[in-house]
């Protein structure tokens, strides 16, 4: 296939970034394809926080994710403000650091005011490494091992129990130990929505959460079971979602999950409603923004309870992809070209699916630019390839540029959520560091793998060493 530009006037970076400029107030995060903080200097270089990118390059080397600290913090207050805004209850909002865990993003999440969802034993470990506080921990999972329990026990979090073994065993772990664990119950909503069919799980067929038809024997269980301080319950839909409707739903299900609590004899207070909402990956994705996502779920949430006649639970949410996601750019170094005559350009850059493994698994689409060129207009549509041995790593199908040149930066938009923390080490690929920017400045929140740590957990038997 003869790859054409699609547009009569080739776009630019700077085109990218005129789309926002004439906004007013405080933008969404997640509606931008670029950091908040992006702009373009006199020398047409694209920067973030202040710091050139290319420069972060030379300094650190690439692959660089390049983390926005003004566009992180300004997603988490506006998550909080807009609870404030819309809820009249006591409202919760955790960050799934599923999306990117590591100690400096569970640091500044808690610093705004968050709670954190861990997912894992390592992601809890690094919470509390991080300085969150035990209590403003939530433990998810669907097969939470009893070592996890345990930790989760001894540490004094909240468990967002998924079935019949975990809830039995959080329940004799806690009756030996002589303590209380505060639980959350997820449950299947039953709630369909519009995204990749590896990212939804609200769908009955799902392998997270209780089965909704079996939640009078899960409650009667756990009313006979003093040591389960039983909370309340938790749902989620899935994530990437653009549509505003399952999160309208949802609250309606949910407030009949808890008058079946309470008829049981349970006093359930919180509900969680997990996270799901979408950022915007290229100019044709529309999210919402987190205002209209929040607002959305209050005035549901508010209407439910007033027509169960309870009042607004203590309401929790978790988002981690439109809190993080919008706020990263991946920089790369542009290597080889093999040009096919009629059918196709390859591109090669130093990463690929090693640190951005969604393209592979979810056909998902980025868009990018020449970040030292972003004036110049692109005349070359290109396929950008990774470095791995795998035809389908490529990072971007139709990508248009100015025409590259090895050696120079490229910038890919919207890479922090399931980006690092997706990362893997294939081909013995080293995972490349992570820069936090801000206010002109950058530091190093992730150093990049060394040769050392890839055989650092190697061991070789003595009898293979004399392997000449
Ligand atoms: C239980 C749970 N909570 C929260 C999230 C965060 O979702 P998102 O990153 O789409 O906001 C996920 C991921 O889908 C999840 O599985
Ligand atoms: N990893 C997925 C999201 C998973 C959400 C977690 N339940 C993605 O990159 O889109």
């Amino acid at each position: 296939m003869v790859s054409t530009p699609s547009r009569i006037t080739p776009p630019r970076g700077t085109d990218y970034l005129s789309s926002v400029e004439n906004l007013v107030g405080e933008r969404s995060p997640n509606q931008q394809l670029l950091p908040l903080t992006a702009q373009v200097n006199s020398n047409d270089q694209l920067t973030i926080g202040g710091v050139t990118v290319s420069e972060l390059v030379k300094t650190y080397g690439s692959p660089l994710y390049i983390l926005d600290e003004e566009g992180l913090r300004a997603a988490c207050r506006q998550y909080r403000e807009a609870f404030k805004r819309y809820y009249p209850g006591e409202a919760t909002v955790l960050y799934a650091s599923k999306a990117w865990n590591c100690l400096a993003i569970c640091a500044i999440a808690a610093s705004e005011g968050l709670g954190i969802d861990v997912a894992s034993g390592g992601e809890l470990y690094t919470a509390l490494q991080a300085g969150v506080q035990a209590p403003r921990i939530y433990f998810h999972g669907n097969n939470k091992s009893a070592t996890e329990l345990a930790e989760a026990l001894d540490v004094g979090c909240h468990v967002v129990v998924d079935n019949w073994l975990e809830l039995q065993t959080l329940a004799q772990l806690s009756r030996e130990q002589g303590k209380t664990v505060p639980i959350l119950i997820r449950l299947t909503p039953g709630i369909e929505c519009h995204t990749h069919e590896y990212i939804r799980t609200g769908h009955i067929d799902s392998k997270f959460g209780f089965d909704p038809n079996q939640i009078e024997a899960v409650l009667e269980g756990i009313a006979q079971e003093k040591s389960l301080d039983f909370q309340g319950f938790h749902a989620h839909i899935g994530s990437q979602i653009f549509e505003l409707e399952p999160h309208h739903d949802l609250p309606a299900v949910m407030v009949q999950w808890f008058l079946k609590a309470k008829e049981i004899g349970l006093s359930p207070s919180v509900l969680n409603v997990g996270g799901g909402l979408g950022i915007r990956y290229t100019e044709e994705d529309d999210p919402p923004s987190i205002e209209a996502w929040v607002k959305q779920v209050c005035t549901a949430m508010v209407t439910a309870c007033d027509r169960a006649q309870i009042a607004p639970p203590h309401i929790i949410c978790e988002p981690g992809r439109s809190l993080v996601g919008s706020s990263c750019i991946t920089a790369y170094t542009v290597g080889s070209r093999k040009a096919i005559p009629n059918m196709r350009t390859y591109i090669a850059v130093d990463g690929g699916m090693s640190d951005n493994a969604r393209p592979i698994t979810y056909q998902a689409l980025y868009r990018a630019v020449a970040a030292d060129r972003m004036g110049e207009a692109c005349t070359e549509t290109v396929t950008l390839a990774g470095k791995h041995c795998e035809s389908g790593d490529i990072l971007i199908q139709q990508a248009q540029f100015p025409p590259l040149q090895p050696g120079e930066a490229i910038a890919i938009f919207a890479t922090g959520a399931y980006n690092y923390s997706m990362a893997s080490n294939y081909n013995r690929v080293t995972r490349p560091a992570a820069i936090l920017v801000g206010n002109g400045q950058g530091q190093v929140i992730i150093e990049r793998e060394t040769y050392q740590d890839l055989v650092s957990c190697d061991r070789l038997p003595d009898r293979l060493k004399s392997i000449s």
